[in-house]
């Protein structure tokens, strides 16, 4: 494949659902980028049982045009029999690693910082009906300057959700809102809001908020902090596939018990996130109004949470 001769692998990157990611530098313009390499035949697009998903090249062409300071770039889309290639910009360090690599809670200007680029990146996405639908840290990556940036968006409307990664370990549902673990069958924007409240109460905890391990340990964990919602905090609740009236009755906790917030601004703001009713949750654009949100400004990290520079030319290898 001759696209492919463009790049240099460095090293992997990281692993995800749908295959490895490889550290890559571009021969020509010596741009680092990421390589993401993804086998086909194991994730059949919708419906389809053989060969190369079209539709799944075609949407994923579709996303070469957005544009965004807070998307990571889709430089590339490269296919062979079996496999496709995914080439983006290059970040230093996804958020999940960020977090295992810092001792602290992150500081309230760069938790603030952070949420106006996510909430604007997810406003940008919103605006041209594009649903991430699979935000977590490994899924943000950050830089050194104390940017963020949405990785992986509406990848996995081209792909059916998998419950295990190419490696069978189990996908993540810490981040999933109610109304999918409720067996939702019609759900918008709102699930991306939920994830990315989920996130903001994991930088201010150190530890994720609803660490569930099965939807139903998840729906409860949920339950157990928020309160197992009714009619009368979520109009239509009992409506849901799944709903069941059985369900424990437990009442909501004061979130101030498990979050150390830095100001009320920041705990009302998780709040409009972490809203049951997703007609009533705020959007990325109303939420883009909020005080909390209008005084961010670019908050530089840690920089000792950053890989240091390794010496690419001898860690480079052919993978
Ligand atoms: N553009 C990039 N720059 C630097 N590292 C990246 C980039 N994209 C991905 N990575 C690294 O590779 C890891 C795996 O990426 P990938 O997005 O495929 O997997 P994931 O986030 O674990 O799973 P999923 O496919 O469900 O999103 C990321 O967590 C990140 O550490
Ligand atoms: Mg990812």
């Amino acid at each position: 494949m001759d696209k492919l001769d463009r790049f240099i692998k460095l090293g992997r990157a990281g692993e995800g659902t749908y295959g490895v990611v490889y550290k890559a530098k571009n021969k020509i313009t010596g741009k680092n980028v990421a390589l993401k390499r993804i086998k086909l035949e194991k994730f059949y697009h919708k419906g389809d049982s053989e060969g190369v998903p079209p539709t799944a090249i075609r949407e994923i062409s579709l996303l070469k045009g957005l544009r965004h300071s807070s998307i990571v770039e889709l430089l590339d889309v490269m296919q062979t029999t079996d496999k496709l290639y995914l080439v983006f910009e290059y970040l230093d360090l996804d958020l999940k690693r960020y977090l295992d690599n810092t001792e602290m809670p992150l500081e309230a200007e760069l938790v603030r910082s952070y949420m106006k680029q996510l909430i604007e990146a997810l406003a940008y996405l919103h605006s041209h009906r594009i649903l991430h639908r699979d935000l977590k840290p490994q899924n943000l990556l950050v830089d050194k300057e104390g940017h963020i940036k949405l990785a992986d968006f509406g990848l996995s409307r081209s792909f059916s959700l998998p419950t295990r990664t190419y490696t069978h370990e189990v996908v993540t549902m810490w981040y999933r809102a109610p109304e999918l673990l409720l067996g939702a069958k019609m759900y918008c924007t709102g699930i991306d809001v939920w994830s990315l409240g989920c996130i903001m109460a994991e930088m201010l905890m150190k530890k994720a908020l609803f660490p569930g391990d099965s939807e139903i340990d998840q729906l409860y964990k949920i339950f157990k902090v928020m309160g197992t919602p009714g009619e009368e905090v979520w109009e239509g609740v009992s409506l849901y596939p799944d709903y069941k009236p059985t369900f424990p009755q437990w009442e909501s906790v004061d979130l101030t018990n498990m979050i150390k917030f830095h100001t009320q601004e920041e705990e009302d703001f998780i709040l409009h996130m972490l809203t049951y009713n997703p007609s009533k949750r705020k959007t990325a654009k109303e939420l883009l109004k909020t005080n909390y949100l209008k005084t961010a400004k670019l908050t530089a990290p840690e920089m000792n949470a950053f890989p240091h520079d390794i010496d690419e030319d001898s860690s480079w290898s052919n993978v």
